[in-house]
């Protein structure tokens, strides 16, 4: 007998998510085994004010769970792979990653308009750096401006009318099942998804291996491949995350193939390339190397000095 606790962020697009997996697990759910989920309160969710960049980054969200995770008093936590850091702390892993969502970006419009037909000046909310630099390459008549919150706290500030226009991961969604409220799915040639967009992150204790096993039955080997390309791509860029940098991997007859792509806020200049190849992390490598060398690291250090508290 054992009881698998798998804890969760309270948001509903967090639950959901959570639940998604919850559900491809308890088909393979040992005998004797049950689930229950466990809620935790984050700071990243309750700091609703300030922009995240200005607060620490991503790493706010899945901090206190990897500390649930570690003190056992969860056993599994589900993640968006894109807000996952870099490193993991010792003693937990990704036991398993899952089937890739839609990877790309939707518009929602109050007025129904795609970005193209958006009027000069229209506001469009996204507190995303990599959304910013791609909307103002696109329309440079557009004006930003941050918006922060869960899916939901966006959605009713659009409604507001505190935007013309927000920028929004389709797969969340599609999660959320909110289709119908999408106005233009954005193509990943004017707007390169967020590393890992999509994918989710299911984290455990490494030594729990029974666990181990069972996430396997979910674990998706392409998904992995394709995300660890992009995670090592925005890895060799120090503190990456909440940085304009864009990457997007997918699998050819070839191999695997990334589109990477780093661009200054205001949207010029945007410093983009794509790097083929087998192993993943050396093509994820490639790529930022390359990108650096035609100034990537310069531009970014301007940024870096831009957005320090
Ligand atoms: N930054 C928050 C976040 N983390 C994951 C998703 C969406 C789901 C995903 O990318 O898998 C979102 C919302 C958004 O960016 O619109």
């Amino acid at each position: 007998m054992r009881t698998i606790v798998v804890g969760t962020r309270r948001s509903e697009l967090a639950v959901t998510q959570t639940e998604w997996v919850m559900d491809r697990l308890r088909k393979r759910l040992p005998q004797d085994w049950e689930m229950k989920q466990e809620r935790i309160v984050t700071k990243g969710d309750q700091i609703l004010h300030v922009t995240l960049s200005k607060v620490g980054g991503k790493g706010l969200f899945v901090k206190e769970i990897e500390q649930a995770l570690m003190d056992k008093r969860i056993d599994l936590a589900v993640h968006s792979m894109k807000d996952m850091p870099g490193e993991m702390p010792t003693g937990l892993v990704m036991g398993a990653v899952t089937l890739r969502e839609d990877p790309r970006d939707c518009l929602l419009s109050r007025e129904g308009l795609r970005l193209e037909q958006l009027p000069t000046g229209a506001k469009v909310g996204t507190s995303s750096l990599r959304r910013q630099s791609q909307i103002l390459a696109e329309r440079p008549d557009l004006v930003v401006e941050p918006v922060r919150g869960n899916l939901n706290t966006r959605y009713r500030k659009l409604m507001e009318g505190q935007f013309a226009a927000i920028v929004l991961a389709y797969a969340g969604i599609l999660r959320m099942g909110w289709e119908e409220k999408v106005t233009e799915i954005l193509e990943a040639e004017t707007m390169l998804p967020a590393v890992g967009q999509g994918a989710l992150a299911v984290q455990c204790r490494a030594d729990d291996h029974e666990v181990l096993q069972w996430l396997e039955t979910i674990h998706d080997a392409e998904t992995e491949r394709t995300v660890t390309a992009e995670r090592s791509f925005l890895h060799a860029f120090d503190g990456g995350c909440h940085l304009p940098i864009a990457g997007y991997a997918v699998t050819t007859e070839e191999g695997i193939r990334l589109r990477g792509m780093v661009a200054h806020p205001s949207g010029a200049p945007v410093i983009s390339g794509e790097e083929s190849g087998n192993d993943p992390v050396q093509v994820g490598g490639a790529l930022a190397r390359r990108l650096q060398a035609e100034g990537a690291e310069t531009l970014l250090q301007e940024i870096r000095k831009g957005i320090q508290p």
